[in-house]
């Protein structure tokens, strides 16, 4: 319920009172309260010409013990909390997360606010009250009353230019009786939720390592579970788990787990697992460290970069099995591992150094693991690790069992559920004659969710739908028969192989 009521304030100094007749049918006082009042009112004159005419030192006496006065009488409490606290004067985080809770309540009630821009342009405006105006609050059913204001003292210095101190707070008035429900449930109800409503407004970041140091750049990717392409019934299981984990704090705390969660996510090029991770981010509104093995020297730096990384993340390595020598296994076969791989995973593998590169990373498998159950577990916060990778076989099944990657996500290729989710994406379309086509040629064909987001992708303004799916179409049928012919081939490779006497494997 929205209540607004005058504040009483004198010119430099603010005292709260809450109104009259409020105070009279709440707590039955009747004459005997107005009596009071007129003498508070009397009082709180006289205080304000002193505050208006006499020197700092006797204002300071008067002030000290009005205050006793007043409290004696007065069956509310007040707690002020000050912006600016400790012997630095950080900004109290106290004060900034009653600033978040009240800005709703603010804009509602107060008649003069504060307005202020926040994350460029992309939120909407954030308001605040000004300085001496108050609004009201209630918590199970007890009313309480926030104020703000300042304290200005003037300079001691002569100056040309106007220089004053203003030392700003927020004040908070509730009866007495009420004192151990607001001072403990309600302010840690204001507290959380001002800390909630903070963190949801904040401007996401991507972080990025270059040797043992982490850059930021502002995280805006527009991808959405609602825009990812890919079985309805998997993305629900994905966005159950991610908002189970998320809302685990105490649930991990009493089993005596650390609050993390380890993806991983794999699958040809092309099928979505960077998206996927972007998803995540806007999903769970968590920042993310992009961290890329090769530059990082060795053991030591790994675990520098990961204690600096902050509570609501995603900690990403991408193409886990090209960033290091993960096991002796795959060192043997990477004469193998490179004929079988296809054309952008050998251009990945190129990028990476070269095992001789005495620059190359010295961060092992065992270093690594430590990270993902052993120091990292111990930095307080939840946080999500995904690995990617385009050959799940070759990673070492110690790095993926579970507790260490607790969810094993495939994305493959194309599927009709998933094309639906492109062609309402990219033609605003949810049904065609043309999709019985396309669910046929789908099932015959391997095509990633980005061939088909590209074919689907309008080349003329306005976009012809029918246009689009008809080039997808001709698209999967060229796909078809190059696979039609590359397996005629490889039939008939095995066969010259098998009449010349060899076994046929490659
Ligand atoms: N499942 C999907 N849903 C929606 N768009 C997708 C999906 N998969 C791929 N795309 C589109 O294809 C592009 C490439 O996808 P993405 O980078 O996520 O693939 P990837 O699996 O990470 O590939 P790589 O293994 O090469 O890193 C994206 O920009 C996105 O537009
Ligand atoms: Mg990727």
């Amino acid at each position: 319920m929205i209540q607004t009521k005058p504040p009483i304030y004198t010119t430099q100094h603010h005292y709260h009172k809450p109104n009259q007749k409020t105070m009279n049918n709440k707590f039955g006082m009747g004459d005997m309260l107005t009596q009071l009042g007129s003498l508070l009112a009397s009082a709180m004159f006289v205080w304000a010409i002193i505050q208006q005419y006499f020197p700092y030192n006797i204002r300071n006496f008067f002030d000290k013990y009005s205050q006793r006065f007043f409290t004696y009488f007065y069956p509310y409490i007040q707690i002020t909390f000050n912006e600016l606290t400790g012997e630095r004067f950080k900004r109290s985080e106290a004060y900034a997360a009653i600033e978040t809770y009240l800005s709703k309540t603010s804009s509602m009630q107060a008649k003069r606010l504060k307005a202020d821009v926040i994350n460029n342009n992309t939120q909407p405006l954030a308001l605040s009250m000004d300085d001496h105006e108050e609004v009201s609050d209630e918590f199970n059913g007890v009313k309480v009353y926030w104020a703000s204001g300042k304290n200005i003292q003037k300079s001691q210095t002569i100056s040309y230019y106007p220089n004053t101190d203003e030392k700003r707070y927020y004040k908070l008035t509730f009866h007495k009786k009420h004192r151990e429900l607001i001072v403990g449930d309600y302010l840690n109800h204001v507290l959380k939720q001002g800390r909630e409503i903070k963190v949801r407004n904040r401007l996401r970041k991507l972080y990025t390592n270059n040797g043992s140091l982490w850059s930021h750049v502002v995280f805006q990717h527009p991808a959405s579970f609602q825009t990812l392409a890919m079985d309805p019934f998997k993305k629900q299981e994905i966005i159950d788990d991610l908002t189970t984990f998320s809302t685990a704090e105490e649930f991990y705390n009493r089993i005596g787990r650390a609050w993390k969660r380890g993806y991983l996510l794999y699958g040809p090029p092309g099928t979505g697992k960077s998206t996927m991770i972007a998803a995540m981010a806007n999903f769970l509104n968590y920042d993310i460290y992009d961290l890329e093995l090769t530059a990082v020297k060795d053991n030591t730096e790994l675990r520098r970069l990961l204690i600096e990384t902050s509570s609501k993340s995603i900690i990403v390595i991408e193409d886990i099995d090209c960033s290091m020598d993960l096991t002796g296994q795959r060192k043997k076969d990477t004469k193998e591992d490179e004929e079988e791989s296809d054309n952008t995973q050998r251009s990945k593998q190129q990028m990476k150094p070269k095992e001789n590169d005495s620059s190359a990373s010295k961060v092992t498998l065992s270093g690594l693991l430590n990270f993902v159950d052993g120091l990292w577990s111990a930095c307080g916060g939840d946080r999500l690790i995904v690995f990617t990778t385009n050959h799940v076989e070759k990673l070492d099944p110690a790095l993926i069992r579970r507790g260490r990657m607790d969810k094993h996500i495939e994305l493959s290729y194309c599927g009709f559920e998933a094309f639906k989710v492109l062609a309402r994406n990219y033609l605003y379309l949810e049904d065609h004659v043309l999709f019985d086509k396309v669910r046929e040629l789908l099932e015959e064909t391997d095509m990633t969710p980005a061939d088909v987001a590209e074919n689907l992708m309008p080349k003329i303004s306005p976009a012809d739908p029918e246009r689009c799916l008809k080039g997808l179409i001709d698209a999967l049928m060229e796909a078809k028969e190059e696979a039609v012919k590359k397996d005629v081939l490889a039939v008939k490779n095995n066969d010259i192989k098998v009449e010349n006497g060899s076994n046929g494997t490659v």
